[in-house]
């Protein structure tokens, strides 16, 4: 019986497929029974083919039929096998027609919406409604599932929810998501909207945002509109309401089919997910959408993107207040009230919650719901690590690759294929230039250029930037910064939203108990490795490969046919690790995901957070480690930024590294409260600080008084009571240093010459000690910029207070750079004896031939760079300068 069920399944799968009405499709298969060919002819001509009811489901070839990778594909060849329905022109003809008289009864019946037939659901069982979705992927925006007539709508006739509305939704839940009932912030925000309210909606990644805009429209049967950054988001969150039966589409670039626009416009889907441009030229039709099905809600998705001072800055957010201007009940005279706006975040920070509210016009009584940004479940650590060669590959990835390769297994296992879709490149002869990707490649997923001449070197228009996933990878430009910093201040009109009220905790402490007694490895679930170039993603995946692990590299620039395989495999469990830009970033919700790896420093502690929060969004232990190189600072990825945005990218920078340095707080301690939360757990208990607890406490005076003095006696014996040395000479102030402060090498080398016991100090561990005196306010950034590290210390009132104070003491906790300036004990050669070399001949000798052989690289690599940059914009523009 079971078998036939699933014949019976995939029957109905491959007529969804084939864009026939689901409703037909059960109907057929009743008739017929599992029977691809007769149920056709059933649709198709109103009778079945007796000769083929008594074959196999295994004479048609459906059931092991390939899919084609096109998402967005509408035909139905690729998936019939052998017998091919297309392949029959006849048919093809007899399917497009019926199809269209199908779709426009459907518009009908979707104007008429109350006479909307039920679908005899018993009969099509939920492996079914998977089937369509899992691997009807590309038909997406063909599905629109129809809906039980008594749970559609629940409204009254004149739209009234009702006081009943919590029963309603708990069937909706149970009904559609087999969830038993809603978390607390869902019903807040969904209760602001039922009193017609705006709402900012801040919880936590994965903790279900999605349900505080989808439940409105299965309530009241209008158009819910939900604006989403990404292409790929909106196609996953289609196929997941898919699979619970409700109807949704998208529009935006990646929308393949152009008549989704017409029938979404028309009130054909419930749910319409829209990128920002999209929703900008569709004002018009949406205003006529409202007026005829009604429209329940606006919800902006992922709303941080509105913010230049979030960490994924798109500027067509910064439109999207074209929302609230044209649905307003003064506007727009069928509305009752303002149509709510719904904005929904996991990292805000409080910056950007008070940009959120200017920017989307939302009203003074908008309703902010904040839970815990805690993740009880993730296990965050920080590893040193060059991360930029092979060794270090060896050494960081040991672990991962005989976590997915058992010993013995390791680099036995077939190769799994990089690149799909350029499968001749890579395993052919020229696989290593293959690899070689282009200079402009280099650069990260935040940096690229939009115009159609990045197209990929082999031709293929697949490759054209047109193709590709175009939600990460273009250019976040400052072009329409008419926001200033002085919006931020204390005349804010939404004061009187409170935007850090206290929050719903996630888990309870005995989940969290659990967790602990639960510690180890979190196992064989998949790994997201994120890289900050698109080059490495594909260095990686290559090693990984070739140790056996099933592994993809992700990037805005692959072709379009690779990334959504490699989204189809990810969810499919079929890949282990998927190497990724942050193209593969937001929204991503697998939920067993058990490894997030950083490999390199993050640009923001809102992208670390948001990155890791793809994993462990079953509750389950994940891991998420931070692999950076301690030992330098990191530097900003290649954008276009204004003056002002540089500034504020330096600031989540050093926030990030500051991150990586700490020593004594919890990790997850550190990342809410960057949100602006107070744990009130105090400690996570899983993370490397909590675990290894913080090194000794050390009395740090002396080099701190050093330290301070020699910047003080930089700016002359006036400045502190009473001089140690000379003034020395003194900058013009060029580079925004000020006079009289030295800078942070300066003082360095000066400590080293002047003070015997420091001369091996290494400069690690005096930037350790600048942190910690900034932190305490002894010591200030005396540069015009903010720095990732201290550039140009400053003493401060209270630094000099100290330094004049000879009883205080200093004790403090050595940061992890000081702890490897420890470990690397280094012999140090002071700027006096590297000058005293050059009159060493032998000495001088060798220095002379290892600069002449450095400019001689440097040269050639120019010139060997020179022909390939010239495919990149960038690349022509550095050669014409430099002509
Ligand atoms: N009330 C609930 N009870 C149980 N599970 C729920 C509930 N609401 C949502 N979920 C589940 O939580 C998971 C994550 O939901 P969702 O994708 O909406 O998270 P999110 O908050 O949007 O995360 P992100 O910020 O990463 O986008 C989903 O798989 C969903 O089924
Ligand atoms: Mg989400």
């Amino acid at each position: 019986m079971d078998d036939v069920n699933v014949s019976l399944d995939n029957v109905i799968a491959a007529l969804v497929d084939m864009g026939f009405e689901i409703s037909k499709a059960v109907e057929a298969t009743k008739l017929v029974g599992p029977f691809l060919q007769d149920a056709l002819d059933f649709i198709l001509n109103g009778c079945a083919n007796s000769a083929a009811v008594n074959k196999t489901d295994s004479d048609y070839g459906f059931l092991d039929r390939s899919l084609s990778s096109n998402g967005c594909s509408s035909s139905g060849a690729s998936i019939l096998g052998k017998r091919s329905f297309s392949a029959l022109p006849e048919n093809r003809g007899k399917q497009s027609t019926i199809t269209k008289q199908l779709h426009s009864l459907d518009r009908q019946k979707k104007y008429k919406q109350d006479s909307v037939p039920s679908v005899p659901q018993s009969k099509v069982s939920e492996a079914s409604l998977q089937r369509l979705t899992h691997k009807k992927e590309p038909m997406v925006e063909q599905l629109h599932v129809v809906q039980g007539e008594e749970y559609f709508p629940l409204c009254g006739a004149n739209g009234e929810i009702g006081t009943d509305w919590e029963e309603k939704t708990h069937t909706i839940l149970r009904k559609y998501f087999g969830i038993s009932s809603l978390k607390g912030f869902q019903r807040e925000a969904i209760e602001a909207w039922l009193a017609n309210r705006d709402c900012l909606v801040l919880a936590a990644t994965g903790s279900g945002k999605s349900l505080c805009y989808q439940i409105p429209a299965l309530l009241t049967g209008k158009v819910v509109v939900i604006i989403s950054p990404l292409i790929s988001l909106m196609h996953d969150q289609c196929l997941k309401l898919a699979k619970h039966g409700v109807s949704a589409c998208f529009l935006g670039s990646g929308q393949t089919d152009c008549s989704i626009e017409h029938k979404a416009m028309s009130g054909m889907y419930g749910i319409i997910y829209i990128c920002p441009e999209t929703v900008v030229r569709l004002i018009g039709p949406l205003q006529r959408l409202a007026e005829n099905r009604g429209i329940a809600l606006f919800a902006i998705d992922e709303v941080h993107c509105i913010s230049k001072w979030g960490h994924d800055f798109r500027p067509d957010y910064r439109k999207l207040s074209i929302l609230r201007e044209n649905f307003k009940a003064c506007n727009l005279k069928i509305l009752k009230f303002d149509i709510p706006l719904m904005a929904l975040t996991a990292t805000a920070t409080m910056d950007v919650r008070e940009d959120i509210l200017k920017s989307l016009h939302m009203s003074k009584e908008t309703k902010v719901v904040l839970t815990s940004f805690f993740r009880p479940n993730l296990r965050f650590s920080v590893k040193h690590s060059k991360t930029s060669c092979m060794s270090s590959y060896q050494k960081d990835f040991k672990e991962l690759i005989d976590v997915y390769c058992p010993k013995g297994m390791a680099g036995k296992g077939k190769s799994h294929t990089l690149i799909y879709g350029m499968e001749d490149q890579f395993t052919g002869p020229n696989r290593s230039d293959a690899l070689n990707l282009s200079d402009s490649e280099i650069f990260s997923d935040s940096f690229s250029d939009n115009s159609s001449e990045t197209s990929l070197k082999d031709g293929n228009p697949e490759m054209t930037v047109d193709f590709l996933e175009d939600e990460v990878d273009f250019c976040k430009n400052g072009d329409d910064l008419d926001v200033s910093c002085a919006e931020f201040d204390a005349n804010c009109p939404f004061k009187d939203c409170d935007l850090s009220q206290s929050c719903e905790r996630p888990a309870s402490s005995v989940q969290h108990e659990q967790l602990l007694e639960a510690q180890g490895s979190v196992g064989q679930g998949p790994t997201i490795i994120y890289m900050p170039t698109r080059k490495e993603t594909v260095t990686l995946a290559n090693y990984l490969s070739r140790a056996g692990v099933k592994a993809a590299a992700y990037h805005a620039k692959l072709p379009k046919a690779h990334l959504r395989q490699v989204h189809k495999e990810f969810h499919q469990n079929v890949l282990q690790v998927v190497v990724a830009t942050i193209a593969f970033g937001m929204g991503i919700d697998k939920s067993n995901v058990r490894r997030i790896i950083h490999y390199g420093w993050p640009q923001s502690l809102e992208a670390y957070y948001q990155e890791a929060g793809r994993a462990g969004r079953d509750g389950k232990l994940a891991d998420c480690t931070l692999y950076a190189d301690l030992s330098k600072i990191p530097t900003l990825l290649p954008s276009q930024r204004s003056a002002e945005q540089t500034r504020h990218a330096y600031k989540l920078l050093r926030d990030c590294f500051r991150y990586g340095m700490t020593t004594t707080c919890c990790r997850a301690k550190t990342l809410v409260n960057y949100f602006g939360e107070d744990l009130s757990c105090e400690k996570c208990l899983l993370c490397d600080v909590c675990v290894s607890g913080p090194p000794h406490l050390q009395d740090m005076k002396a080099e701190a008084d050093v330290f301070m003095r020699v910047i003080a006696s930089y700016a002359g014996p006036t400045f502190y009571g009473g001089s140690f040395y000379e003034r020395p000479h003194l900058s013009n102030g060029r580079h925004g240093r000020p006079m009289g402060t030295p800078n942070f090498r300066m003082v360095v080398s000066r400590i080293r010459e002047q003070y015997k016991e420091f001369a091996t100090t290494d400069r690690l561990w005096w930037q350790g000690l600048a942190r910690i005196l900034e932190e305490r306010g002894y010591i200030r950034e005396g540069g015009e910029m903010i720095q990732v590290s201290m550039k140009y210390p400053e003493v401060s009132e209270l630094g000099l207070k100290f330094i004049s104070e000879p009883e205080n003491n200093f004790y403090a906790y050595l940061e992890a750079d000081m702890l490897l300036s420890k470990q690397i004990q280094k012999p140090f050669s002071s700027f006096a004896e590297w000058g005293r070399g050059w009159a060493d001949p032998q000495i001088r000798r060798q220095r002379l031939e290892r600069m002449k052989g450095r400019r001689k690289t440097k040269r050639n690599k120019f010139s060997k760079n020179r022909d390939r940059d010239l495919k990149t914009v960038r690349g022509r523009i550095t050669a014409k300068l430099s002509k």
